[in-house]
Parts: C-alpha cells; structure tokens; sequence
C-alpha cells in the first residue's frame, strides 16, 4: 500500500490546513517527471474532436507521431481533506403506510374504485388517514408530512369528493370551484394527471392546468369556456387575472397550495398576493389548505391567506403521542410546531463524500460512470445550481463520456453505453421541450437528468435510485426536497452530497436539522475507473496485466480530466461556454444566503482549481467581478425562519426557474429547430 508521503502543503485559500490523514490517499501524489506522464490515449473519441497533441520533449521520438496527453496537476497541492464531524443525530422518522383501506372513509363508491384501479392504490399513507377526514369536515389545514409520503391525493380525494357531492351538479361554465397552486410547471402537470385520474367516474367535473410555456390563447379558450378544479402556477395565473376577461373565482370553495413553503419562498408573495386580492374580492368562504415536506414556521406566518383556526397535521408528531382518539395527530390551535427537524424517508441513505476542487468533475463523472455504466437499472437526479452548470455539464459528458466507445470494460454489460444517457432540466428551456424531457425521464428505467432546483420538489419520478448534489442546496428544506426524488413510498434510494473540503461544517448545518449523513471517501469513488479501461493509459512497455493500484487510479483520473480539458479547450468557442459556466457557478456561491457564508463564502474558492472543474486549464484572468460585486449583483435569498423585519419583499429573490415565462425579456432559449437543440450550446447559431 502506497504510504501517504507527506506533502509540504502549499497554503491553498482553498481550506485551512487540517488534521492529516494518514489512511493511504491518491492525493499525495508523488512528483512525476513529464516522460511518464506521456500517454497515448486509449478509446475513438468524437470524430470531430481529437485529443489536442500535446508537443512534450520526447527526446529521439518524432513528436507529431504520437497524441500525448499532458497529465495537469490534479493530485497535486489540494487542500487537506478534513476528518468529517460526525454529529450523532437521531433522524425524525414518519411511519408512511396505515392498514386503512380508502373504504372507511366513506367515499363515493366509484372513487374508491378509481383510486383502488386506476391509481392501484389501496391501503391509506398516514398523511392521508391524518388529513382527508379533517378536509372532509370543511376544516382548514396546515399538512406536514415526509417527501413521497403521499400529500398529492392527501388534498385530491377530499377535493373530489365534496365537488361530486354537491347537491346542484357543478356546472363547467360554473368555473373554479378549486383552485391549486404548485411552484413549477411539472409539477402542475403532474398534479393534473393525479386530478384527471380521479374524475373519471365524474366526467362533468372539469379539470384544468395552466403553466407558463403554453400558448395563452388555448388557456384562455378553456378558460371561457370553463374550469371546474384550477390548477396553475402562480406566475401564469396573475398574468391571466390581468388579461382573461372572463376568469372568476365566485364559486372558490378550495384553495390548495402544495409545497407552500417553495411558493411563498420564491418571490411568489406578489403573485400569491395578487391572486388572493381576486379570490377574496368575489368568495369569502373557502378551505384552506397548506401542504409540504418542510412545512416551517416562516411559511404560516407569511401565509396570511385568512387561515381559520387551521388544523395542524403533522405526520411526524405522532411519536410525541399527541394523538386524537381516532389516532391522529392532530392540534386543533395553530401552525405545527416550528421544530427544524424534517422527517427524511427511512429507506433513503445518505451520502456525503469531500472533493477538492480539482477533482470535482472527474469526481462526478466516476460516480455516474460507475452507477450507470457498471450497474444495472439505476436512474439518477444529478442537481446543479444553475441553468448554465445544467447546460455546461449536459453538453460535456455527451461530447466525453458518451462519445468514449471503447470496449467493454472488465465486467462492464455491452449495454453500458446504452445506459449511459443523459438528459437536463431547467427552467430556462421551452416548454416543449422541458415537458419532453419530464415524461421521458419518468418512463425510463434508467439514466441521468442532469437539473436545477426546478425538479427538486414534488415530482414523482418512479424508481430513482440515486440523487447526487453536485452544488450544495440553499437551505436544508431544500436539501430535504432534492433527495426525496428517491426512496418515495417505501421504495429504497440513496443520496451523495458533493462538498468542497472547505465546506465540510455543511455537515454540521445538517445535524442540526436532524440530518444524519454518512461519508464516501473520494478514493472509493474514484477506483471505479479501475474498470474502465476506456481511461486505461498504454505504456511503452508492455507491462503483464496488474492489480490496479492508487497510481494507475490517479492516471486514469488524469486522463479523464485531460479528455475533458482538451475538448473545453477544443477551441475558442468552447473555452468562452466554460468561462460562462464558472462565472455562473460564482455567481450562484455568492447568493448562498446569510447563514451559510460562512461555510459558502466566495473568498474560500481557490479559482484556479476551481476553473479546474470545468475543463479550464487555469484561472480565467478576466471574470471581473469582484467578490463585492458579485454579492450585490446577485439577490439575496430571504430566510424565511428569520422573523421578518417587514414583511420580507420575496420577490426579490430570482426567479428564473418558475417564471410564468412570459415577462419581458424572458431568459427562456430560443426555439430551436430539433438538430440544433440537441447540439451543443458553443455549436448554436
Ligand atoms: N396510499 C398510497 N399507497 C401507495 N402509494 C401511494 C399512496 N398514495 C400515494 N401513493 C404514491 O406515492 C407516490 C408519492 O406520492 P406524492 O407525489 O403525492 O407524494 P408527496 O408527499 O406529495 O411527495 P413530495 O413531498 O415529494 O411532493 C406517488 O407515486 C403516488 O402514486
């Protein structure tokens, strides 16, 4: 075993020097002369990309004979990786399922059919058991209860329910009976299809969606027409209030906002106080109802929707036994308690594995390569903390990983490549295309989405196996949110959060909300390229096969981080799309809200290693903005626990990804004709 030679450590801005690890590590490099690190390059890649020729002074060797791949220095003066604090935290639990069935609840004959045969559901979750009676009774509600635990039909049921069973048969050109909020597009649609579903049986029931991206006009015909359950996002609903002359809320008796901390947190308070101006001016009585995994206190208090006397349910509660005779946990006073603790699935585990800058990217193209090439049916949610990073990194792996068509490697399926696909979702692509992007990933059995925080709530993607942060989250309710794309409804999945060695106390920030999580040696995920013969170097000698040790790892990695370096620097074009990635990338670290700079502090990023993550050779001389600025450019997230001095303007918070999409100036792309969406970005006119 390798012994860790002891480095003189060049102070890198990157983390304070920290305690030493003694246990073997790629990152103690030894110094390597240039002659060994020639290396040809094994593999075809993108025919109209070749690894740049690196000229190297090979002594007597023709030196445009060979493509030789200069090794950067990616093992070489990192930063410490520090020993991660390993808080003790008993993690708040939620049981999901009861052994209810939906026929003691005395619902309409033919819904329970539906929900037992169209949705092949049975037995109630323990937020539904909890909330359909309370919504049954005509009661408001503030429902908490754990990602994937079933919140959707929590609210849909009761809905449909009491709309079947009015006495005057609802009418489509009645309009609204229902309206339900949700703060994405996919989400809406989403919720759509759970509410069609349900309606089969009362097909004069009308349902509809409205959401930004879709022609305004055919919304605005259905809306004359009429619609009975309304749900919309906030941002496309005012623009309607403002434009569609014939949309009324008289005869409101629901008002659901689902993932309402989301809502009231993205700067929708304008739209939502647009939207309750209007409800309120026409209907008075109406029910209330406020659901999310992360229901806080900042959320019920900046709720001034005329709540009344609102039920609190909180799933998670019922461990402290506050339970009514018929088993719920229910009080009758108040929003639920404001305890930060969030309920995380209990099949869902955890990961957290520390990354020097330098070796993020090949960090991360390890880990995909190793869960979804070497294994079989896994699906991935890769989060990235912007639009540009989404784009950045989609485009990359397709010009890189995907184009790799080396042999099988050792023990890898023929298939792999196949599994390897890769798909993004952000908010600033057209619709179509985002909504294509949605139903091909929910139907595919395996894959990567590479995505911002426009996917991080409320989707239902079935059979994810795998979330990875490849930024850290801006909250810990989002953290909650990212990873509860996995392990929903009692299936397992897991989580890898991706952490500079300067943000390792991010650990620490999750402890205190209960957040237990586990540590991934960065070793262990780069030693899966020993399989991978496609970043396999061919020495001059050929050496009889051998076990692969930390060296050869440490080469593959190189030669990964080369492959990608050499296309970003492919040519001009390219190296500019990287410049705009990592200026994205600082300027997404500088909107880290206050409570976490001192863990996400633009001054703790060493640039140059930085620059490394995305292909660029050194530091861009030219990105200008200085920390400063950077900070004022970029708005600052309201912290919603924080009690506000006044009512925090929400609105100045970015909105990019659940923008109605239709202001002025919108960042939406474009539309492309189909060959030019799928090239890459550098490649578009
Ligand atoms: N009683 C039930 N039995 C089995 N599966 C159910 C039940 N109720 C809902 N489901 C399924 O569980 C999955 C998650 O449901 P849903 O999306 O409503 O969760 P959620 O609590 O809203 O999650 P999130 O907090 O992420 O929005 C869906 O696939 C849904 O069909």
């Amino acid at each position: 075993q390798a012994k860790a030679t002891k480095r003189k450590h060049r102070a890198s801005s990157e983390a304070p020097p920290a305690k030493r690890r003694d246990e073997m590590s790629f990152l103690s490099a030894k110094k390597t002369s240039v002659k060994e690190t020639q290396r040809t390059f094994k593999g075809k890649l993108q025919k109209n990309f070749s690894p740049k020729k690196h000229l190297v002074n090979t002594g007597d060797r023709k030196q445009e004979e060979k493509p030789c791949i200069k090794t950067s220095s990616l093992f070489k003066n990192n930063p410490e990786i520090p020993e991660l604090p390993r808080p003790v935290v008993k993690q708040a639990r939620e049981q999901v399922f009861t052994p209810e069935a939906f026929q003691e609840l005395g619902l309409h004959p033919h819904l329970v059919s539906t929900i037992n045969t169209v949705l092949k559901v049975s037995s109630m979750t323990s937020v539904q058991k909890q909330s359909i009676p309370v919504l049954l009774e005509g009661r408001d509600a503030l429902v908490r209860s754990q990602t994937g635990s079933g919140k959707t039909l929590a609210y849909c049921i009761p809905v449909v329910q009491s709309l079947q069973a009015m006495k005057s048969k609802i009418q489509r050109s009645d309009g609204p009976y229902a309206l339900v909020l949700v703060p994405t597009r996919e989400l809406a649609l989403q919720s759509f299809d759970t509410i069609q579903k349900l309606l089969k049986p009362f097909t004069w029931i009308v349902p509809g969606v409205l959401m930004g991206g879709e022609k305004r006009k055919s919304e605005k015909a259905r809306l004359r027409k009429g619609i009975n359950i309304l749900i919309s996002t906030p941002g496309r609903l005012v623009d309607h209030i403002k434009s569609t002359k014939n949309i009324h809320f008289s005869r409101i008796q629901w008002l659901v906002l689902d993932e309402a901390d989301r809502i009231l947190d993205l700067g929708f308070e304008k739209d939502i106080t647009v939207i309750l101006n209007a409800v309120n001016n026409e209907c008075q009585k109406r029910q209330n109802v406020l659901l999310s995994a992360t229901l806080t206190e900042g959320v019920t208090r900046l709720a001034d929707i005329s709540l009344h006397n609102p039920v609190s349910i909180s799933v998670m509660d019922k461990s402290n036994d506050q339970s009514t005779p018929q088993g719920r946990a229910v009080q009758d006073a108040g929003p639920p308690q404001t305890i930060d603790s969030f309920a995380i699935p209990e099949s869902l585990e955890q990961h957290v594995t520390l990354v020097p800058s330098k070796l993020r990217l090949v960090c991360l193209a390890s880990f995909i390569l190793q869960k979804c090439k070497f294994e079989k049916d896994q699906k991935m949610i890769v989060f990235f903390s912007s639009c540009e990073l989404v784009e950045f990194h989609y485009s990359l792996f397709l010009q890189t990983l995907l184009s790799h068509t080396g042999a099988p490697a050792l023990g890898q399926a023929p298939s792999a490549s196949t599994r390897l696909k890769f798909l993004r979702l952000h908010g600033n692509m057209e619709q179509e295309e985002r909504t294509a992007v949605f139903q091909e990933f929910s139907h595919s059995k395996a894959g990567v989405l590479l995505c911002t925080d426009v996917a991080a709530r409320g989707l239902d993607l079935p059979q994810v196996t795998w979330i990875v942060q490849y930024n850290a989250p801006s909250s810990p309710a989002e953290y909650i949110h990212r990873i509860g794309r996995t392990a929903r409804i009692g299936c397992h999945g897991s989580s890898l959060l991706i952490l500079a060695p300067s943000e390792a106390e991010y650990v620490n920030s999750l402890a205190s909300h209960k957040i237990n999580i586990s540590e991934i040696k960065m070793e262990e995920i780069l030693s899966i390229l020993a399989r991978d013969d496609c970043f396999k170097v061919r020495r001059k000698e050929n050496r009889k096969s051998h076990a692969v040790g930390p060296q050869e790892i440490r080469e593959r990695a190189t030669v990964l981080q080369t492959v990608f370096e050499d296309y970003v620097h492919s040519n001009e074009r390219t190296v500019s799309w990287a410049k705009k990635a990592l200026q994205s990338f600082i300027g997404a670290y500088a909107a880290y809200p206050r409570e976490l700079k001192h863990i996400f502090h633009v001054r703790s990023l060493h640039l140059g290693h930085v620059a490394k993550s995305f292909g660029l050779r050194d530091a861009p001389k030219n990105l200008g903005v200085s920390a400063r600025k950077r900070r004022k450019a970029m708005p600052k997230r309201p912290d919603l626990r924080k009690k506000p001095r006044h009512k925090q303007r929400l609105a100045e918070v970015l909105r990019s990804e659940y923008s109605s999409g239709l202001e002025a100036g919108g960042a939406k792309v474009r539309r492309r004709s189909a060959q030019e969406a799928a090239a890459a970005p550098w490649e578009r006119s």
